[in-house]
């Protein structure tokens, strides 16, 4: 097996790695060439940092896929009133030097690698990283106002059938129901691990004073650079959870809250993630996006005086789902026996109710009569959810046919996307009390919350790492108790999961990725658990990360058509297996056009012709080694009949 190096990659360890690859394949019969992609790569990501001798040339670029899909920020005024303007924002965005690097653009050959017109490029990040984005504009553009729960559906089915080819998503929406997408998009988007954050404006981004602008520039500088496997909205320097969200001014920048959840990020000086916050990734299932939703749901406000009559019009059928926005916390009349039996009839006929305050803060509490008799009619209590949040989370699960009344009234309960607090959250052991960082606060005189915070950020991720190369799950699961985080990097950006993937710990690899560790992490040579594991050939760990829904990125893609001519060349059987299972092209040439099975055949290796064939026809992976060949392979054939039969692998193998 390869050494990990203690389960980082330096960069000179990196340089070692290839050039007993690079120098087999490059030695074949037409010797090497550049492919043009490539050499557009190298220079320009040579241009970025020269001093880094091992770093993959793209680690620097990140991909985002912007869906325009209306609002203020790119409306006009037409007839003195502000409607969506079709096909003009890439244009104008492309003229704006803080949202296009045209110069980079150019000598880089952005557009034809591309391939498309609405691709733009950010100016270099702080952190040297290059933003490319893609932008991807609905017909017609629509003001929010005017969406339906169709339009969730579109952009989930967009996000979803991009979502390997981006590192995040941007959603631009109009603002007046953009609290009720967010939080839609939340929930439909199961097992998420990259960024989609929503943002518009209230003035339009042509107008010479607007918030369109900044907005836009924060959600793709945060959707590029870190993972944050969430649906977010980011507004006026702040990141917020998309389930948490509701619109508080019609007129100011500053148009939304998150009454009942801190933000998980501010931009300011520079962007500072709550890692804390952060919704952490608990499971080894793929993303999908769930597109079954229920209309038939409903928001109704209590009022004093409200009638037993119009409430009882409100529940009729097809009314399956009901969102009561109640007094304080969660309080009804308790003198209306009237009112309460006409909700009591609605959740013995089957309809759900969730019991939400009209307050901007605070949560349902079972502390006053007002309150417990609206639980005595069946109404689950929706905690401090949003009443947006409440509707789309009903709305989500009343879709769910495969399960009864009674699971779907456990999920309403339940905290499925952040979108609540749990009842047992703040009283967690925090790492930041532990005794271990207080004593080496301590020991370095420290007292202040934000310097005991930022010795905690700079020590747990090492120590993690360090926990998950020696396979020590016990001492991960302390580390995770005392609220770190198990998603963040080390010094290099290089995951507990990276370190697990690269050996092969496959127990450690399970139990990272049931709490909170992202398969798209990447570290800064741009390499990713899945990339590890590919490189130190741990097959099992390569398929585990491949069912969580770990993919190798573009870039990885282009490339690997090069590595596979040199594992063919060299007769690696072992390596091209693991590309394969992890989901590489085998046809895909190499930087001189020819593909593995054509460097094979030049280099004489039909043993490797025919794994690669086999692999090819996706026939069982299951051996390195014992099959005869089946001799109808003619070097003359131009048509390539290549017939090559296996025998079965011995006994025990
Ligand atoms: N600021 C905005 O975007 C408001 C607009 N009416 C919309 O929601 O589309």
């Amino acid at each position: 097996m390869a050494d990990t190096n203690g389960g980082s990659i330096t960069p000179l360890a990196r340089e070692l790695s290839q050039p007993r690859l690079a120098s087999a394949y490059d030695a074949s019969p037409t010797g090497p060439q550049l492919h043009p992609c490539r050499m557009r790569k190298l220079s320009s990501c040579a241009s970025l940092d020269k001093t880094e001798p091992g770093r993959s040339p793209c680690a620097a670029e990140a991909r985002v896929l912007v869906l325009n899909t209306g609002g203020t920020i790119g409306m006009t005024l037409h007839d003195n009133v502000l409607a969506p303007k079709a096909n003009a924002l890439v244009e104008s965005l492309r003229k704006l030097p803080i949202l296009h690097d045209e110069v980079y653009a150019q000598q880089t050959g952005l557009y034809e690698y591309y391939g498309h017109e609405t691709t733009l490029v950010l100016p270099l990040s702080k952190s040297k990283k290059r933003i490319v984005y893609t932008i991807l504009e609905y017909n017609p553009l629509l003001d929010s106002s005017n969406m339906t729960t169709e339009d969730w559906v579109k952009i989930g089915k967009d996000i979803e059938k991009n979502y390997e080819s981006y590192d995040g998503f941007v959603v631009l929406h109009g603002t007046d129901t953009m609290a009720y997408t967010a939080s839609a998009l939340s929930f439909m988007c199961e097992h998420l691990g990259k960024p989609v954050v929503l943002t518009g404006s209230q003035v339009p981004i042509y107008e010479l004073k607007n918030d369109g602008r900044d907005n836009l520039l924060g959600a793709l500088l945060i959707a590029g650079q870190f993972v944050i496997p969430e649906v977010c909205l980011y507004f006026y320097n702040k990141l917020y959870r998309g389930n948490r969200v509701t619109k508080v001014d019609a007129g100011s920048f500053n148009a939304f809250a998150s009454p009942n959840l801190a933000p998980l990020a501010i931009a300011e000086v520079d962007i500072t993630i709550n890692w804390d916050t952060v919704w952490r990734a608990n499971t080894t299932a793929k993303f999908q996006v769930s597109t079954q939703l229920n209309r038939n749901v409903g928001l109704l406000r209590l009022f004093p005086g409200i009638t037993a009559s119009s409430v009882n019009a409100f529940l009729q059928a097809p009314m399956r789902g009901v969102v009561l926005e109640t007094y304080g916390s969660g309080n009804a009349p308790d003198n209306r026996p009237d009112l309460l039996a006409v909700l009591k009839k609605a959740t013995d006929d089957g309809v759900i109710m969730i019991n939400c305050t009209q307050c901007l803060k605070g949560t349902v509490s079972a502390s006053y009569a007002t309150g417990q008799v609206l639980a005595e009619a069946g109404l689950i209590a929706g905690g401090d959810m949003t009443p947006e949040a409440a509707l789309s989370k009903l709305s989500y699960v009343l879709a769910k046919n495969e399960l009864d009344l009674s699971a779907k009234k456990k999920l309403m309960a339940q905290n499925l996307r952040g979108e609540m607090t749990n009842e047992f959250q703040g009283s967690q052991l925090c790492l930041s009390n532990s005794h271990f960082i207080q004593l080496i606060a301590k020991t370095l005189s420290i007292s202040c919350r934000e310097e005991l915070a930022a010795i905690r950020n700079a020590l747990t991720p090492p120590l993690a790492c360090a926990a998950a190369k020696s396979g020590d799950i016990e001492a991960l699961d302390a580390l995770r108790e005392m609220g770190s985080n198990l998603c963040l990097g080390d010094y290099d950006g290089r995951t507990p999961l990276h370190v697990a993937a690269s050996d092969g710990h496959l127990k450690m690899v399970q139990y990272l990725l049931e709490n909170g560790a992202s398969v798209h992490a990447k570290d800064r040579y741009g390499d990713t658990p899945l990339s590890n594991a590919v490189r130190f050939r741990q097959k099992d760990t390569v398929k585990l990360l491949r069912k969580t829904g770990a993919h190798l990125s573009r870039d990885q893609l282009e490339e690997a058509g090069s590595e596979l001519c040199s594992l063919a060349v060299s007769g690696d059987l072992e390596g091209l297996e693991n590309w394969s299972l992890a989901g590489a092209d085998l046809s895909k040439p190499g930087y001189d056009g020819r593909t593995a099975i054509q460097v094979a055949e030049a280099a004489g290796r039909r043993e490797v012709m025919a794994f690669l064939v086999q692999l090819i026809n996706n026939k069982p992976q299951r051996f390195f080694g014992d099959f005869r060949e089946y001799d109808k392979y003619d070097d003359d054939d131009d048509e390539g009949g290549l017939v090559i039969e296996f025998t079965a692998p011995p006994a025990g193998r």
